[in-house]
């Protein structure tokens, strides 16, 4: 039966006032609209890979990754400005694509499994200095992402297979996110609505701009979180943090985040949380991020593709991407249960020891100075 868009359709127990007060209509199970696509209902247990596809047919706006070889800072930026960078079902499918090609960059790509820390077996595979070590999760014009798209979701996604579908494809995409092998950022500036504040979750660390704010708006719903972000910010802040954000659909700022443990670091006066991210991950990538700062100045570009060869100043010492990125394993091992974590563990020590980065480490002469603190 094709329903069409209308108020007669309107059930009030789907009727729900969001929070820019949009009322929701509800329409039932096979829609059309006006351009007459048709967003298929597939299986329960229909593969992903054609969840993705069915979903990329819906709405606008791009996720884009750039990978900055001179910094070795991959950057994804969520680009959907005329709607807050909501995600729309094209941009859930291009998100996929990017952690997938972020696993081929990082991973062992033979059968890697990127939804189990046992499935993540980093490598590296390019020449060091190539290899990416970290990742910044970015918004568009000065916010950061406002959720689901909700114009995609008025038009098409409403009915309980539609909700199934995003929600089973955007938990296996931030969950393979969180587990790659990679240094995660978000920068958030302006707004963290819904699935946006769940995005900032997926990242091993959060950078606010001042006036950023962040709310979990889904009890205002008549929802949960639907992308992995209450399991998630439970990890972060707590139960009880957890739940009064949840529950009280309270808006963080940019201080209480930072308070009550939700953020890493607030950017400084002048400095977006961009650039304030690049500095917190060159924290991660250089052994002296002090003397490289100049350098990530230079070189770091905001996400656009920066391989210019620039001779006059070759990058400073970077850590080994093999050990940051066993570093990054061995902490999401800790999700496995019993002596599972620990074994990993060694396996990644044992994996590293004697390799090159390792056999040039110790034939350095030891030096105190080293250790001075800054
Ligand atoms: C699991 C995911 C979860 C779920 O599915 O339950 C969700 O994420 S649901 C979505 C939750 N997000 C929201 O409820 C945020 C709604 N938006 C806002 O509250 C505001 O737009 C805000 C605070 C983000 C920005 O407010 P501001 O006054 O600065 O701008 P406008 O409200 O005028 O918005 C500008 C423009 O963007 C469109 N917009 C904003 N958010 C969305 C969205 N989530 N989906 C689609 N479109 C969105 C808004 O309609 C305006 O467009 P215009 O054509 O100019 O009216």
């Amino acid at each position: 039966m094709v329903a069409h868009r209308s108020a007669k359709y309107f059930i009030p127990m789907l009727h729900t006032r969001l929070t820019y007060s949009r009322p929701v209509f509800a329409i039932s199970r096979q829609y059309t609209t006006t351009k007459t696509t048709i967003f298929r209902e597939i299986p329960e247990d229909a593969p992903l890979r054609d969840v993705r596809e069915n979903l990329r047919q819906l709405g606008g706006g791009s996720v884009e990754l750039t990978m900055n070889h001179r910094t070795s800072i991959a950057y994804i930026l969520l680009n959907n400005p005329s709607k807050k960078n909501s995600f729309s079902g094209k941009m859930m499918a291009e998100l996929a694509d990017i952690v997938d090609a972020l696993e081929k960059h990082v991973c062992d790509s033979e059968g890697v499994d990127g939804t189990t820390p046992e499935g993540v077996k980093a490598v590296v595979k390019t020449k060091e200095q190539e290899d990416i070590r970290g990742v910044i999760l970015h918004g568009a014009s000065e916010t950061f992402c406002a959720g689901f798209d909700l114009s995609v979701a008025r038009s098409h996604m409403l009915s309980k297979a539609g909700g199934q579908q995003m929600s089973r494809l955007m938990h296996n995409t931030f969950t393979r996110f969180h587990n790659l092998p990679l240094v995660s950022v978000a920068a958030v500036e302006g707004y963290a609505i819904g699935g946006g504040a769940e995005a900032t979750t997926a990242c091993d660390f959060r950078v606010l701009h001042r006036d950023a704010l962040v709310r979990f708006v889904h009890a205002n719903m008549g929802i949960v979180p639907g992308w992995g972000g209450a399991n998630r910010l439970t990890r972060l802040v707590g139960r009880r943090n957890a739940l009064r954000l949840l529950g009280t659909t309270e808006i963080l700022s940019a201080e209480q985040a930072l308070e009550i443990g939700f953020a890493d670091e607030i950017a400084s006066e002048d400095e977006s949380a961009l650039a304030s991210s690049e500095i917190f991950l060159s924290r991660f990538i250089f052994e002296d991020p002090e003397s490289a700062l100049p350098y990530l100045k230079q070189h770091s570009s905001g996400g656009l593709n920066s391989t210019t060869e620039d001779a006059s100043s070759p990058p400073p010492p970077m850590h080994a991407p093999e050990s940051l990125r066993g570093l990054k394993q061995c902490v999401i091992a800790t999700d496995l249960e019993g002596a599972k974590g620990l074994a990993e563990e060694r396996r990644v020590f044992v994996s590293l020891w004697g390799g090159p980065a390792n056999l040039a480490a110790v034939s350095r002469p030891p030096s105190k100075s080293k250790h001075r603190k800054k």
